[in-house]
């Protein structure tokens, strides 16, 4: 397979663009090799800048839960950039999006529509803050929540990737109130809680992490997460930017049971538009301005094309059976690539919930902690990335992110998926 465009235009974007690339995990440099230029998508399908196909499980990293180009989402789009493409004043749109939100993660009362998933969860830490009058901040090693400064404290995706989960840049003013714990660990929670309860903020998880590959929450983490923020005041937020829509209808919190104070959305709800979105209870929302005084304001948030691509998408998740059918190609999938590798002799163990899903190679069979994904062995996820690219098959270019499936992912693109990781797993 030719690939002689992408390098091309890689050598020219290097110019110009820090790293040849506008987001960092995007630079393939945790599996080797030249980033792919893409020109067009359609369905569970991406065609590079030499016109090769593959079938994509990154989705645009996670928005695309349709397929691309869906005729329903592009309609939408094109209508409402026929009637201009920003307002900067209210719409019905907004409305429409705020309602249906609402009506499908019923823990939200009140929804803010922001630009980006960064800016959700930022929002979403400063009105914890306001709304508590506390500073400190629990998160979790290997979660990642967006470029936000308090944040990106051992941090997941790109930047675990890269080798800089505590990005330089960051004053250490401004990560002191950042608490970090291990994942799926409720037993490090209660001891800080029971030292600094009456000083903590906010909880903030990936209620499935997916920017360390994919590690679903053990039982009771979190339930445990629920106790202690009710017995401490403190805000519990769920980041479903990722999870939200993808692991089912109402997110993580309905998959299993647990209901945040604060949600952050993203992806889906933009239907591959730039969005993000905050909401929750009521009581906390109106702490945000104009109703109260925690500041958060964009200059495009609401936007109408994007309210028009995100409505489209979500109108497509209320059909009976969408979830039960993308977990049963995401099943299909992972069972599938776990046999033939077990057939290959090669150690290998896949996680999966809803729509998302984790490849690692090791001997481990169970994973529930960021040491144990720290075990596994990238630089095999670096050749066998390689060597399904090579054969048409688009995997997220890091052994730190969670791959998706699409409702237009059919059996015949899973066959030949698995088809090309028998040759995959043979060659390593
Ligand atoms: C769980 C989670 N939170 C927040 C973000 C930040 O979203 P964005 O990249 O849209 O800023 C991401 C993805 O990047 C994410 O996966
Ligand atoms: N893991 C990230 C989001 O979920 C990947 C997107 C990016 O940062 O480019």
């Amino acid at each position: 397979m030719s690939r002689t465009q992408s390098e091309q235009l890689f050598r020219r974007a290097q110019k110009h663009i820090p790293g040849g690339v506008n987001s960092p995990v995007r630079a393939f440099k945790g599996v080797g090799g030249t980033p792919v230029f893409f020109h067009r998508a359609e369905g569970p399908y991406l065609y590079d800048e030499d016109d090769n196909r593959y079938v994509d499980y990154v989705g645009s990293w996670g928005p695309m839960i349709l397929g691309h180009n869906h005729p329903e989402v592009r309609e939408a789009v094109q209508r409402a950039v026929a009637d201009g493409l920003s307002f900067g004043a209210p719409t019905a749109a907004e409305v429409e999006m705020a309602d249906l939100v609402c009506e499908m993660v019923p823990s939200m009362d009140m929804v803010r529509m922001v630009n980006s998933g960064t800016e959700a969860t930022m929002t979403a830490i400063r009105l914890a803050r306001g709304y508590t009058g506390r500073d400190k901040i629990i998160k979790f090693e290997g979660c990642y929540h967006g470029h936000v400064d308090s944040l990106l404290v051992k941090a997941g995706s790109g930047a675990l990737t890269l080798g800089t989960p505590s990005s330089p840049g960051v004053p250490k003013a401004v990560t002191d109130d950042t608490l970090t714990l291990n994942y799926n660990d409720a037993g490090g929670l209660e001891e800080v809680f029971k030292a600094r309860g009456e000083e903590i903020a906010a909880v903030i998880v990936e209620p499935v992490a997916g920017n360390m590959n994919c590690v679903p929450p053990t039982q009771g983490f979190l339930e445990a997460l629920r106790q202690y923020c009710d017995e401490h005041g403190a805000v519990l937020i769920f980041d479903e930017v990722m999870t939200g829509f993808r692991v089912a209808r109402g997110g993580a919190q309905a998959l299993y049971g647990v209901t945040p104070d604060l949600t952050t959305l993203g992806k889906i709800i933009g239907g591959g538009m730039p969005v993000g979105a905050l909401g929750g209870k009521k009581a906390v929302m109106e702490h945000l301005s104009p109703l109260g005084p925690v500041y958060q304001a964009g200059t495009l948030s609401g936007n109408p094309v994007a309210m028009a691509a995100g409505l489209a998408t979500l109108r497509q998740l209320r059909r009976e059976g969408f979830y039960e059918e993308l977990e049963a190609k995401t099943e299909t999938l992972t069972e599938g690539l776990a046999t033939i590798a077990r057939e290959a002799g090669i150690g290998f163990h896949t996680t999966r919930a809803g729509g998302m899903f984790g490849l690692y190679f090791t001997e481990q069979t169970r994973i529930t902690r960021f040491d144990e994904v720290m075990a596994c062995d990238a630089a095999r996820f670096g050749t066998f990335f390689n060597a399904m690219l090579d054969r048409g098959v688009y995997l997220a270019p890091s052994a730190f992110e969670a791959g998706f499936v699409s409702i237009a992912h059919d059996d015949a693109d899973i066959d030949a998926t698995l088809n090309a990781a028998r040759e995959a797993f043979a060659a390593l």
